[in-house]
């Protein structure tokens, strides 16, 4: 059966071109992800298949079910061969599993454009290109100096044997700050159903944490989290929480207000604000990609080498703003009083 594409999707075809580059933006920031080409507005930049989904719940409470099916996903991202290349992705989180950083010179081949292991299945394959449908990964632009004082600080936060309950609560906080809400197609078991299912861990001081069915899910703080201490409820969410390889890189970049018509005004704004849209599922230009995958597709004219960024859409983020439009503003950091 052939697939009809929508028009606007057909005049901004996907290229088989690069299309991203990984880059490490500073020590509080992390990873990016740079555009390895100039794209145009509405242009499609990259489509990529999760690699890890769990359960999702609205606040993101540390309910008993929820945290084993996120910890779950992260053990089978680990598995079968994906320990390097998730570590490399997400080193905070594996180093609060007890994983320290990769070094520089295992780094390097996952780092490269193409993978180093032409021979093995998609899914095996160490490079951050991997999960990609469209759109080429092109590479790193970090050089050894960033990747290592990077690391110095992650190393920091490393813990000699975790319990299962810190390796939970890891996953938990990872989650909250780099998991999309998809839309589920399909039931899941009752809690009720899922082996294994781990007693909930003691309360800790609760946090009101924020969603939004169109950005990465964010929270208030990392360092907390409501924990249910009832027998686990079955999640009433009709969602999935999915983690991408490169779409979970993407930074956060403020829209900024503005009341003005000046349109040099309004130029200013759109050039130092979000350069990026996301969709996952049928919608638009996703309609031809399946239910889980993401889509990333160019707000506005993007040069080459330029940070590619979304709006999260929280007031609460959970951390202190870096973004363009913050620096650009003279009472500087203004996520807070957006
Ligand atoms: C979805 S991840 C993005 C990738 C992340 N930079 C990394 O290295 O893994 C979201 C996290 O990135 C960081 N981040 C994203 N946008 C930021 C911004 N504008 N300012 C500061 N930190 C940001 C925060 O730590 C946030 O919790």
């Amino acid at each position: 059966m052939s697939i009809i594409l929508p028009a606007r999707f057909l005049r901004n075809a996907p290229k088989d071109a690069p299309a991203v580059r990984i880059g490490l933006v500073g020590a509080g920031v992390g990873y990016g992800l740079f555009a390895a080409r100039d794209f145009t507005k509405d242009e499609f930049i990259f489509h990529e298949a999760p690699l890890m989904t769990a359960l999702f719940n609205e606040k993101f409470s540390a309910d008993a079910s929820l945290m084993h099916s996120q910890y779950q996903a992260y053990k089978a991202a680990l598995a079968d061969g994906g320990q390097d290349i998730v570590t490399l992705a997400f080193p905070m989180l594996a180093a609060r599993n007890g994983i320290p950083p990769a070094s520089w010179e295992d780094a390097g081949p996952i780092f490269s454009a193409e993978s180093t292991e032409p021979d093995v299945t998609s899914s095996r394959k160490k490079f951050f290109g991997r999960n990609l449908v469209h759109g080429r990964f092109a590479g790193s632009i970090i050089t050894r100096e960033e990747y290592e004082t990077y690391v110095a600080g992650v190393s920091e936060m490393l813990i000699a044997n975790p319990t299962e309950e810190d390796r939970q609560k890891a996953c938990l906080d990872f989650f909250k700050h780099y998991a999309f809400q998809v839309k589920r197609t399909t039931a899941i078991p009752p809690a009720s159903d899922i082996p294994h299912l781990p007693s909930p861990s003691p309360p800790v001081s609760p946090t009101i944490v924020t969603t939004n069915t169109l950005s990465p899910i964010t929270s208030s703080s990392t360092a907390s989290a409501s924990i249910s201490t009832s027998t686990p409820p079955t999640p009433t969410t009709n969602s999935d929480a999915c983690i991408y390889l490169l779409g979970s890189l993407i930074n956060h970049c403020c829209t900024s207000p503005s009341t003005s018509s000046s349109a040099y005004v309004m130029r200013k704004r759109t050039e130092r604000g979000p350069n990026c849209e996301w969709r996952i599922g049928a919608s638009g230009l996703a309609h031809f990609v399946k239910p889980k995958h993401i889509c990333v597709q160019a707000k506005r004219d993007i040069k080459e080498g330029e940070q590619l960024t979304w709006d999260y859409g929280k007031k609460e983020k959970g951390f202190v703003c870096e973004c363009a439009t913050c620096r650009g503003t003279f009472m500087g950091y203004c996520c807070g009083v957006l």
